[in-house]
């Protein structure tokens, strides 16, 4: 795991903007190096405005679509097209508007879907995708980039702090009585997010100055899970002014 560095930008578009600039640089450098790239997404506003900023962006022509996996960090547990899933904001700020392979966008399961409204099978569905993925003896790719938003509470993907998918060790969990609405979610664990070379924490705004201070400091996942959030080759707080004060 790698200690964090903190990268500190004037306001949200700005960090919106460099973040969708290193995205290009990280999946063309992967895409050069070992022929695809795999990213994984997060929900939240400045993890959208991320994906909006990149499909802006004139350089993201210089990644090749075709070559990336995309794949999510945690779900809200509703149906296909529901307005409040993430993968939703994901295609409708990026993925509906550049050339990706659709059999390599990985979303987690809606409850229209093939298990129904069972979240724990819809995770093992997730995590037997992310299995037929990874490298001989791995449970979960090791993704290039995964990028995390942070909540108030310090949350991480859909890892609430005091709740038990914190401590479960299959790579993909479902969550049931989330203290943020909706309150069925299907996310990636630590084991899952740690197999990530690079892993971004995106913050904006006051509300996220403590969530951010405990992040660094790497103090009890259990109470603030961002403090778990860790690359195996990079971590970043890709953070602005108001997060930091
Ligand atoms: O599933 C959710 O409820 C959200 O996706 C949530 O986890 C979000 O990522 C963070 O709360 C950061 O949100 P902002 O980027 O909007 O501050």
């Amino acid at each position: 795991m790698t200690s964090p560095t903190v990268l500190t930008h004037r306001d949200q578009e700005v960090l919106a903007a460099t973040a969708a600039a290193r995205l290009v640089t990280t999946i063309v450098d992967a895409q050069s190096a070992r022929g695809s790239a795999s990213v994984v997404l997060t929900g939240g506003g400045v993890g959208t405005a991320v994906l909006a900023a990149l499909a802006a962006a004139p350089a993201r022509d210089a990644i090749d679509w075709a070559r990336l996996d995309v794949w999510w960090g945690d779900e809200r547990f509703l149906p296909t097209g529901d307005p409040e899933r993430n993968e939703t904001g994901a295609r409708e700020a990026l993925l509906d508007h550049v050339p990706v392979d659709p059999a390599r966008v990985h979303p987690m399961p809606a409850t229209d879907g093939p298990d129904g409204d069972d979240p724990d099978a819809a995770a093992d569905r997730y995590a037997a995708d992310l299995r037929a993925a990874a490298g001989p003896g791995a449970s979960v790719p090791r993704f290039d980039v995964l990028m995390l938003g942070v909540g108030p509470d310090a949350h991480v993907a859909s890892l609430f702090p005091g709740m038990p998918a914190l401590t479960d060790d299959r790579p993909v969990a479902s969550v049931r009585d989330a203290p943020k609405p909706p309150p069925t979610r299907i996310t990636l664990t630590f084991p899952s997010l740690r197999a990530a070379r690079e892993v971004w924490v995106l913050a904006s705004g006051a509300s996220k100055a403590e969530p951010v201070r405990l992040g660094l400091a790497g103090g009890d996942p259990s109470r603030a899970p961002v403090a778990g959030a860790r690359g195996t080759e990079r971590t970043l707080f890709l953070v602005d002014l108001a997060a930091t004060t």
